[in-house]
């Protein structure tokens, strides 16, 4: 079963000069596990569909479910099982690392104690250990984005979505944050078979910092289930990112889809000779190229 379906998602803008349609109808489906890249050129639609997708932005047409919760029925359901790391992060810049992560902890309605015990926790996971009581306005780019990630993934959420999660971090940077995606989808163990972990940091993996708490039930924040890995659904604008991340590439372009599969198969289908590039299929589905205009980082 999908862990994302959308039929004829769309959102039209009412604008002074007449209504904008930024996002037309998109069909889409994900599976549980997955690692998505939502790719298109400039102003195809991939930003307003994150936001719809993520209950930032209400649909004006079409339906959606994310991680069993219906997008227009029950927004609240769709927001406890998804993590949103966002272009431009949130995080503020005169507070320290513990304290933000502290505070995500607590919004999502953890004790004090557990909430300290997961910013540790997290801050293990994404190399921030060191960096716990450095302000957040004075971390590298690379830091703040593994920052972000780590207060996205603060309730274990079953759908992570990253909206150009490497744009403006150095190749190294880039490079880093790659593995830290690919180690997040790794699929969690059964807990009753000790099932090996694939590397995935183990407060990824399970609850501990609520195992034995005094939180109730009812007040825990969701926890992915064993044997499902977490599903990433990420947009980016470089092409060797889609190819080295994703299983598989929808492209949207002018608010639909144009074409989805893996990387090789559109490369296949679309590039026009046996040693096509992803950026030669990517031209010829939508007739311009992905990158922004601002210059490429070197491709590691
Ligand atoms: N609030 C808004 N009001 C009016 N038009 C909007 C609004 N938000 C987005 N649009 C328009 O909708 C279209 C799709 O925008 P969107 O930001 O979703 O594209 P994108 O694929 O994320 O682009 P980029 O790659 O440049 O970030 C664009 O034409 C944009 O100008």
């Amino acid at each position: 079963m999908p862990v994302i379906s959308t039929a004829g998602l769309a959102r039209t803008f009412q604008t002074k000069h007449g209504p904008v349609e930024a996002v037309r109808g998109i069909d889409l489906t994900v599976r549980p596990g997955e690692i998505l890249g939502f790719l298109g050129p400039n102003g195809a639609g991939k930003t307003t569909t994150l936001r719809m997708l993520t209950t930032l932005l209400p649909p004006t047409g079409g339906a959606a479910t994310v991680a069993g919760h219906d997008l227009a029925r029950d927004p609240a359901g769709v927001r406890r099982k998804i993590g949103y790391v966002a272009q431009s992060g949130g995080v503020d810049p005169s507070v320290s690392v513990r304290e933000e992560l502290t505070t995500q902890g607590r919004l999502y309605r953890l004790g004090k104690a557990e909430a300290t015990a997961r910013a540790e926790e997290l801050a293990a996971d994404l190399g921030l250990t060191e960096l716990l009581d450095r302000k957040c306005g004075a971390l590298s780019g690379g830091q703040r984005r593994r920052l972000d990630i780590a207060m996205g993934l603060t309730h274990r959420p079953a759908v992570l979505f990253l909206d150009e999660p490497t744009t403006g971090l150095d190749p190294g940077g880039r490079a880093d944050l790659w593995e830290l995606i690919r180690r997040l989808r790794a699929p969690l163990p059964a807990q009753s078979q000790g099932a090996p972990t694939h590397g995935l940091p183990s407060s990824l993996l399970a609850p501990s910092s609520l195992r034995g708490s005094s939180v109730q039930p009812a007040q825990r924040p969701e926890t992915r289930s064993p044997g499902h890995a977490m599903t990433v659904f990420l947009t980016t604008h470089y092409l060797d990112e889609a190819e080295a991340l994703a299983d598989r590439l929808v492209i949207v372009d002018k608010g639909t889809v144009v074409a989805e599969g893996t990387a090789a198969r559109l490369k296949a289908e679309y590039g026009g000779s046996p040693d096509a590039t992803l950026q030669d299929a990517f031209i010829a589905i939508t007739g311009r190229g992905a990158q922004r205009p601002d210059p490429d980082p070197i491709a590691v």
